[in-house]
């Protein structure tokens, strides 16, 4: 039986370990930039023949665009700096597709320490990339469910609060007014007792999409701020624009004509509007202006429902 020690002399044995790997082998001889090997597997990961990789700038060709510039200028620089290193990139195939390769090199200097060639191994990464991109997508998607309210679709209380403190912190430092609406429907109980408590999801459902149509700005934001009452953020919205916009969800409200057999306002659903506006001044929070809103909103009701009551 052959010793360990009796293999370095034995090039026929390496080159048939080194092709019956997953793992494709290649040489490029630094001085002239020119493939002195590759292995045979590369023409069935990617199509291009064997005998077709002669120059580095095959190799950079056959790199996606998006990933060549700075694959070829990291290899270059690392080669150059003698530092073993790797690099992940769409390879091309010769049927226009490409493969996700991680290239492994080692440089090989001469016994002066220049750089003489680079050898390496190219893997084929494609599944390890396809299980990474679907983590991606469910870990954005965990996220946008995150901030979603399960029921209406709509943004939910968390959404709200994150979004309430950043316009809240944009609005003290711009000075420009802030309008917050509150939006509750009004005799919810009496239709969940009529209708049932599914069609009082359904209605809610339609109430927050039906919201959603008062929005102007584009950083105006609709939320449900909890059971039966949503909550409107108009950054950069002084009174009167605050009020249109409060104008406009009565009247969207009122042309969905939800029917509500106790609800004195034409037997339809609808709702009552609490609005304030303010400019954030030194030690002004959220939570007060949220509060002074929610007064307005009481003494809607309080005046009959149906209708508006801003703080002045
Ligand atoms: N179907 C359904 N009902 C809900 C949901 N969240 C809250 N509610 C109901 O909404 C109703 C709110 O009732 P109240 O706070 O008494 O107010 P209201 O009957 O709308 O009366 P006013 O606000 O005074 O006009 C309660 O009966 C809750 O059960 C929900 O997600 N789905």
């Amino acid at each position: 039986m052959a010793e360990i020690s009796d293999l370095p002399n034995d090039s026929a044995v390496y080159k048939t370990l080194l092709e019956s790997t997953r793992a494709i082998p290649w040489k490029i001889d630094w001085p002239t930039m020119s493939f002195s090997y590759i292995g045979p597997q590369i023409e069935p990961l990617l199509g291009w023949r064997q005998d077709s990789w002669v120059s580095a700038n095959d190799w950079a060709s056959r790199i996606h665009p998006e990933d060549r510039e700075r694959v070829v200028n990291f290899c270059i620089a690392q080669s150059q700096a003698g530092v073993d290193h790797e690099a992940d990139y769409r390879a091309l195939t010769q049927d226009n597709g490409y493969v996700w390769i991680r290239d492994v090199v080692h440089v090989v200097r001469n016994d002066q320490g220049e750089v003489e060639s680079l050898v390496g191994f190219m893997f084929d990464i494609s599944e390890r990339k396809k299980t990474e991109e679907k983590l991606l997508a469910l870990q954005k998607e965990l996220e946008a469910l995150s901030f979603k309210d399960g029921l209406t679709g709509i943004a939910n209380r968390r959404q709200f609060d994150t979004s309430l403190a950043r316009e809240w912190e944009s609005a003290r430092h711009s000075q420009q007014p802030l309008s917050l609406l509150l939006v509750d429907v009004d005799l919810f109980k009496q239709y969940n007792d009529l209708y049932g408590h599914l069609q009082g999801d359904t209605c809610l459902t339609e109430i927050a999409q039906t919201l959603r149509l008062a929005l102007v700005g584009p950083r105006d934001l609709v939320a449900r701020y909890g059971g039966e009452e949503f909550v409107l953020v108009l950054p950069e919205t002084d009174a009167a624009g605050a009020q249109r916009v409060a104008e406009r969800c009565l009247r969207l409200i009122e042309k969905l004509a939800l029917p509500h057999a106790q609800n004195p306002h034409g037997q339809r659903v609808t709702v009552s509007i609490g609005v304030g506006t303010l400019t954030p001044g030194p030690g002004a929070e959220p939570q007060d202006a949220l509060r002074a809103v929610d007064q307005q909103l009481y003494r809607a009701k309080q005046e009959g429902r149906n209708r508006i009551a801003a703080l002045v």
